[in-house]
């Protein structure tokens, strides 16, 4: 049951693989492009972060992935299957918590989604209850959300998306609420959970040094709208190495990748610490 692998995927290529992915939305005011022609592949257990200045279309391409939005060109597929309608492998995280229905406990809003996916309630509770202790929430299953801190909420909503078993999390902005102490417990928490379980994940921030720690890899989007800008491997900071000097030499250059347009980025290498440069 709950201690099944998150993923179950053809074990060659790309579990997610974007290609040439516009989007666009069509309004009162006119249509409005939120990304260009944008690739990008994601492989099993990584940790792939989105990383723009606000409005290039990061959460777009999140909803996208999500089954939510339609690409006005290009295509996504995961595992090899054309993405045309939200499924239960992929699973959005919002940092709007309090979406938690206030009336259902912490478990019953656990356990609202596998029900609803057709989950025997003996197996639900089990897996709610399986996923509340992997998050250190298991003492509070029976508290309604309005009792809960910020980041015990967010906590609650990964359980609720890890029980689900999804191949994917997709994660928008979901510590960008929470004050500076309780994100980077997030982000520890995060990181304890991927190094126990090895989910695949794709993360969405607008916050470098967030994008830095929580990732292992990183696309860089231009602002509005949103194209590849570079692509990064990030894999050997975390939060330990927060302040160290190769962390802040990373973060002023996807700084100046990221803001200014004269900066001119050194062609892509092999080597796991490269940029390597779209456009
Ligand atoms: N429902 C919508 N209708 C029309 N335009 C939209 C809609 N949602 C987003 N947009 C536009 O699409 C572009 C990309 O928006 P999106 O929210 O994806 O950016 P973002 O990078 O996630 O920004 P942020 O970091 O501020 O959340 C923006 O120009 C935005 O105004």
């Amino acid at each position: 049951m709950s201690t099944l692998p998150l993923q179950v995927v053809p074990p060659q290529g790309p579990l997610l693989r974007a290609e040439h992915v516009t989007l666009e939305y069509t309004g009162a005011q006119g249509v409005v492009r939120a990304t260009d022609d944008v690739s990008f592949e994601v492989h099993r257990g990584d940790r792939f972060v989105l990383l723009g200045p606000s409005g290039c279309g990061k959460s777009t391409l999140l909803k996208a992935v999500g089954g939510f939005i339609t690409p006005r060109a290009g295509s996504l597929r995961l595992a090899g299957r054309p993405i045309t309608a939200p499924g239960p492998d992929r699973i959005v995280v919002f940092q709007e918590f309090d979406q938690l229905p206030p009336w259902k406990t912490v478990e019953s809003n656990v356990m609202f989604p596998l029900l609803a996916g057709g989950v025997k309630k003996p197996e639900a509770r089990e897996r709610a209850r399986h996923w509340l202790g992997k998050v250190g929430l298991a003492r509070f299953a029976d508290a309604y959300p309005h009792t809960l801190s910020g980041g015990m909420k967010a906590r609650v909503a990964i359980a609720r998306a890890l029980a689900m078993q999804p191949e994917i999390l997709l994660m928008d902005e979901p510590f960008a609420a929470l004050d500076a102490l309780t994100r980077r417990t997030m982000q520890e928490q995060l990181q304890s959970l991927w190094e126990e379980i090895g989910f695949t994940m794709l993360f969405v921030t607008h916050s470098i040094e967030e994008a830095l720690v929580v990732g292992n890899r990183i696309l860089l989007l231009s602002p509005h709208p949103g194209r590849v800008r570079a692509e990064l491997n990030s894999h050997q900071f975390d939060l330990k190495s927060a302040g160290s000097p190769e962390f802040q030499a990373a973060n002023e250059r996807i700084h100046r990748l990221l803001f200014d347009p004269s900066h001119v980025a050194p062609a892509p290498q092999p080597a796991p610490h490269a940029f390597a440069v779209h456009s």
